[in-house]
């Protein structure tokens, strides 16, 4: 967005936009140089662009390489989600059952004495404490939807104290009217709460305002210690969505926001990322864009019935011969019907066969690795083998079987891992979180395949170099993936296991090399002594 048509550097009429972001104008070459030093700061390949159906959103202003970071913010706001467990208002630590203290203020729990007195909490404390209908703060632990006020109230009290958070603030988008509309029972819980049970009360318009700014930009992040939190950030919510997404969010322990290039990005491309999780079927990604964002996703995945090939929402048809899917061509909310037979069933009935499969494969208590193959053929004769069901059957699997070591177990999860890469290289492409962690895991049932099926005698020495080979590639794509998580996260441990994993599987393949390179001088050894006179055989050298 450029934000001024004045020269960045003396304010004269310019006409020479800066190349890297196109943000700012200069009057000259000269005063472009000069500026340098301080825009160098602020020049980030991107720009702000507004269309009619988008609203304002981010695209790239020159050719962007994946994993380069795109923006670095900290929060103008934080505090606890609807679902948060106690927490503590002062520092947002986990406020521990055994240990709670009361604010003699407002009652709210808080964590320690130090934080009871801190003047952080004083100002929300005087608003919270003159609640006189009694909603009163929440009293055990357990997600408790009445964390949603603090945010509320601490953003309604910026327009008081701080007016450029203010601005930021309301330049948000929000949907009023559609929340006005739709009367959500937390949204109108909070206006309520906070237009007429506390001293001083705010107007009800205001409110409406402002805890639909904070529904549609909050980001949600993770303190140092697991507690969630949302946040406010100056621009990012400026940021689309996408279910083809193309940039990364990842907050460090102080929840300073972090957005990466997750792939190569061409210049003039939107920036989006995913506001749902990428393995959300097509009814659910959409119903929660509607509900919470006001709009129907159009994306490349979206609009393809077969969700790019993975069949990802939709059945098997069960009637036709002719292996054809189910799919919401026209849309999820119509008869859904068989790509190949035409037969059409009722949506609503799909969802409900697709999520009591789900609720089932949830509810299981054990799985054992024969349980876990036949619950798999199951649901791969129902569904495709990147499908929702199968997913969601698969993850499952890979937790029951978890150190289980037997071979069915190992041979079993090391597929089940390669089909779940397979998804999110399709869904969660380039340098994601989850596609380092998964590379990892499967490097190492990998490995672990491997070497059972070798001490077996099942695999040959040149099998088990491969599968090493393979597992080294995974993880080496892995430490790149992790390595660009925040630095002040607990996200390191992961990257200090795929490092210390990557080593060791180096070393074995090392170790394995010499070995097999031994075995081999020492049967030609044997071979060039029984014929003699014969031209000597060489090992093959510059293998280790
Ligand atoms: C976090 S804001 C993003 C910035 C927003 N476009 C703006 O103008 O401020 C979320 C809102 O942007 C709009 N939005 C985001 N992604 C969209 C998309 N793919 N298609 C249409 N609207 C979208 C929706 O109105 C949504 O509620």
């Amino acid at each position: 967005m450029v934000t001024s048509d004045v020269c960045g550097e003396c304010g004269a009429a310019a006409g020479l936009t800066c190349g890297g972001c196109g943000n700012i104008k200069y009057c000259d070459k000269d005063h472009q140089r000069r500026h340098w030093k301080i825009h160098k700061n602020e020049c980030r390949p991107i720009k702000e662009i507004d269309s009619t159906q988008f609203g304002r959103y981010m695209v790239a202003t020159r050719d962007i390489e994946r994993g380069q970071l795109l923006m670095k913010e900290s929060p103008y706001l934080v505090g606890p989600t609807a679902t948060s467990d106690l927490i503590c208002l002062t520092c947002h630590g986990p406020v521990l059952d055994n240990n709670i203290h009361f604010c003699p203020g407002c009652k709210w729990p808080l964590c320690c004495k130090e934080c009871v007195g801190s003047s952080t909490h004083a100002e929300e404390c005087t608003i919270l404490a003159s609640d006189k209908k009694g909603i009163g703060p929440p009293k055990g632990p357990g997600a408790n939807p009445r964390y949603d006020l603090i945010l509320v109230i601490r953003a309604l009290l910026l327009r008081e104290k701080d007016s450029k958070g203010w601005s930021m603030v309301e330049s948000l988008a929000n949907h009023t009217e559609q929340r006005m509309r739709d009367k959500e029972p937390h949204h109108m819980a909070a206006v309520r709460f906070c237009s007429e049970m506390i001293e001083p009360s705010f107007e009800a318009d205001l409110v409406h305002k402002v805890h639909g700014a904070i529904i549609t930009n909050c980001i949600n992040t993770h303190g140092a210690r697991g507690e969630t939190l949302r946040c406010l950030y100056p621009t990012i919510p400026r940021l689309n969505h996408s279910c083809q997404p193309n940039v990364t969010l990842r907050s460090d322990d102080d929840n300073v926001l972090f957005v990466r290039a997750a792939v190569d990005i061409k210049k003039g491309e939107p920036l989006v990322f995913n506001y749902n999780s990428a393995l959300d079927p097509v009814w659910q990604r959409q119903s929660e864009l509607e509900n919470i964002y006001y709009f129907t996703c159009v994306c490349g995945r979206c609009s393809d019935p077969t969700e790019m090939g993975t069949h990802f929402s939709s059945p098997r048809c069960p009637d036709c011969k002719k292996g054809g899917y189910i799919e919401p061509i026209d849309g999820p909310d119509k008869p859904w019907k068989c790509s190949k037979c035409s037969k059409e069933r009722d949506a609503t009935e799909l969802i409900r066969e697709a999520e009591e499969a789900v609720a089932d494969i949830e509810e299981k208590k054990e799985i054992n690795p024969k349980y876990a193959q036949k619950m798999m053929d199951k649901y791969t004769d129902l569904y495709h083998s990147t499908h929702y069901v199968w997913s969601k059957a698969a993850t499952s699997v890979l937790r029951h079987l978890r150190g289980i070591s037997g071979r069915g177990s190992l041979t079993l999860r090391r597929d089940l891992q390669q089909g779940i890469l397979k998804l999110l290289d399709i869904f969660e492409p380039g340098y994601t979180r989850r596609r380092g962690v998964t590379l990892y895991e499967a490097a190492v049932v990998e490995i672990s395949a491997a070497r059972s099926d070798h001490a077996a005698k099942r695999l040959l020495n040149v099998e088990l170099m491969d599968a090493h080979e393979k597992a080294l590639e995974m993880l080496d794509e892995s430490v790149t993936i992790l390595g660009l998580e925040p630095p002040h996260s607990t996200e390191v441990v992961w990257l200090e296991r795929a490092r210390v994993t990557r080593k060791t599987v180096e070393d074995s393949l090392t170790a394995l090399k010499n070995k097999m390179n031994l075995e081999k001088e020492q049967i030609m050894a044997i071979v060039n002594k029984n014929n003699p006179g014969v031209v000597k055989i060489k090992p093959v050298t510059g293998e280790s």
